[in-house]
Parts: C-alpha cells; sequence; structure tokens
C-alpha cells in the first residue's frame, strides 16, 4: 500500500512537461529536511490521507483522462512498492511518468526499467538547503537523456556549487540540466546574469509556473 498526502490535476509547474496538464500524486513521508521545502507538510510520514493499492493508483490517473503523471512527495521512492508501482504504470504506452526524488536516495533498483518511458528528476541539493551532505553522487552514472538534474538556487554560493558540479560530473552531455529558483528568495535576473557569465549552454531556467498563477501557498495546485 501506498500513503497518499494528496492527489490532483494541475498544469505542470516544473520540468520537462511544465505547462501541461498533469496528475498528480503525493506521497507522504520524506529523509531529508530542506531549508526551503514548500511541502513540509507531507515530509511527515503520518501525513497520508488516504492509503491506496498500485492498481487503485492506476485506475485513479486512467479516470482523470490525463497521460502525464508526476510521482511527487515528500520524498516517492521511500514508498516500499514504488519500483511495482513503476512496472504497472510503464506498461502503459499512453502514460508519461515522471518522479520528483530529492537526490539523497540510490536510483540503482531502477535502472533496469523501461527508461523511455520513465523520467526521473533528481535534484542535487545545494549549500542553501542544508542537505548537500545527503547526495548520492553515484545516481548520475543511473541519469540519461529522458531524465533531469534540477538544482534549486537560493544565492551566488547556490550558482557556483551547481555549476561546479554540472562541469565535474558532464551533466550537460549525460542528461537535461535545470537551474530553478527557490521560489521567491533569489532576483531571476541574477541567475540569468550567472548563466550568461559563465556561457551556460543547455542549462534550462525553471520558474514554478503554478506559484505565478496561485498562491505559492496553496495546495492541491
Ligand atoms: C517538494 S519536492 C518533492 C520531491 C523530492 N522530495 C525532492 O525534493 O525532489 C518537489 C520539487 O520541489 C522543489 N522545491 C521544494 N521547495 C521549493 C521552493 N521553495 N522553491 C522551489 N522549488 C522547491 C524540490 O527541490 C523538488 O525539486
Ligand atoms: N502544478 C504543480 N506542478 C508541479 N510539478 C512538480 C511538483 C511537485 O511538487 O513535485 C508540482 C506541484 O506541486 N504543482
Ligand atoms: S527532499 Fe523534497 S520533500 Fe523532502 S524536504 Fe527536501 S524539498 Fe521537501
Ligand atoms: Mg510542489
Amino acid at each position: 500500500m501506498f500513503n497518499i498526502a494528496e492527489k490532483f490535476i494541475s498544469i505542470n509547474g516544473e520540468g520537462k512537461s511544465c505547462g501541461q496538464l498533469a496528475v498528480f500524486i503525493r506521497f507522504s513521508g520524506c529523509n531529508l529536511d530542506c531549508s526551503y521545502c514548500d511541502t513540509d507538510w507531507a515530509r511527515d510520514a503520518e501525513a497520508y490521507t488516504q492509503q491506496m493499492s498500485a492498481e487503485e493508483i492506476y485506475d485513479y490517473i486512467k479516470h482523470t483522462g490525463i497521460n502525464n503523471v508526476t510521482l511527487t512527495g515528500g520524498e516517492p521512492l521511500l514508498q516500499e512498492d514504488m519500483r511495482e508501482l513503476l512496472d504497472i504504470l510503464s506498461e502503459d504506452n499512453s502514460l508519461n511518468i515522471e518522479i520528483e526524488t530529492n537526490g539523497g536516495i540510490s536510483l540503482e533498483k531502477f535502472t533496469d526499467m523501461d527508461r523511455q518511458r520513465i523520467c526521473f528528476t533528481m535534484d542535487y541539493k545545494l549549500p542553501y538547503s542544508a542537505m548537500e551532505d545527503h547526495m548520492e553522487v553515484d545516481n548520475f552514472k543511473y541519469l540519461t537523456k529522458n531524465d533531469v538534474v534540477k538544482f534549486v538556487v537560493s544565492g551566488e554560493k547556490d550558482l557556483i556549487r551547481g555549476k561546479e558540479i554540472i562541469d565535474k560530473y558532464d551533466l550537460t552531455d549525460m542528461t537535461n540540466v535545470y537551474f530553478s529558483s527557490a521560489f521567491g528568495s533569489i532576483d531571476l535576473e541574477e541567475i540569468v546574469n550567472f548563466m550568461k557569465e559563465n556561457k551556460m549552454n543547455e542549462t534550462n531556467l525553471q520558474v514554478q509556473l503554478h506559484k505565478v498563477i496561485w498562491s505559492p501557498d496553496e495546495r492541491g495546485v
């Protein structure tokens, strides 16, 4: 069974299918405690509002009629049966599956899956998050051109460290790379100027679209 904090349909405000409708499943519980976390309430493993089986989650997704699926949290990869859920979802050719994960959990046990069907959006937590020590850099070798590495930046120190990691691991050659502002905490112009100064080809700037549309604290959007 899976512990679900909330489920909803919205415009995906982040990542590769940003701007398209998506159905979101937010699981409860997290192994990290990022300074900027916008879903702090879902970090508690007991914060679930319902429990569902993998089949029930699949049925719910199909019932919505939405093809983009985002599994998030909390930390979705803490759910014990996540592999089973991914196997069921990835068998359905009409679904485009994205998983938001925090970089602090090994992706090794997912490497043999059909990686064309499933996109891992993996955060690399930067200094301002206070969680960088938890990053599993081995995960980079499991990422493909269909995945994303996301750096949530709060200030200059994060921008510099993010670029260092991108260069050290040749991330733009291996996968898709995003800088995202920790919402409202950094001038977006500062990010663009940093990208210009450092000729950061192939890095994408992301601004969380749903926080522009709705209040940044709104749940279920
Ligand atoms: C809430 S997390 C859930 C998935 C997973 N725990 C993780 O951190 O990747 C989903 C995404 O939102 C991002 N995020 C959380 N708080 C944010 C904030 N205040 N501003 C921008 N992005 C934020 C995270 O970095 C992550 O990429
Ligand atoms: N609209 C919307 N798009 C999102 N994309 C990723 C989200 C997340 O919380 O992981 C998210 C979210 O919470 N809302
Ligand atoms: S890992 Fe994700 S859910 Fe957990 S505290 Fe950090 S941003 Fe929040
Ligand atoms: Mg969110």
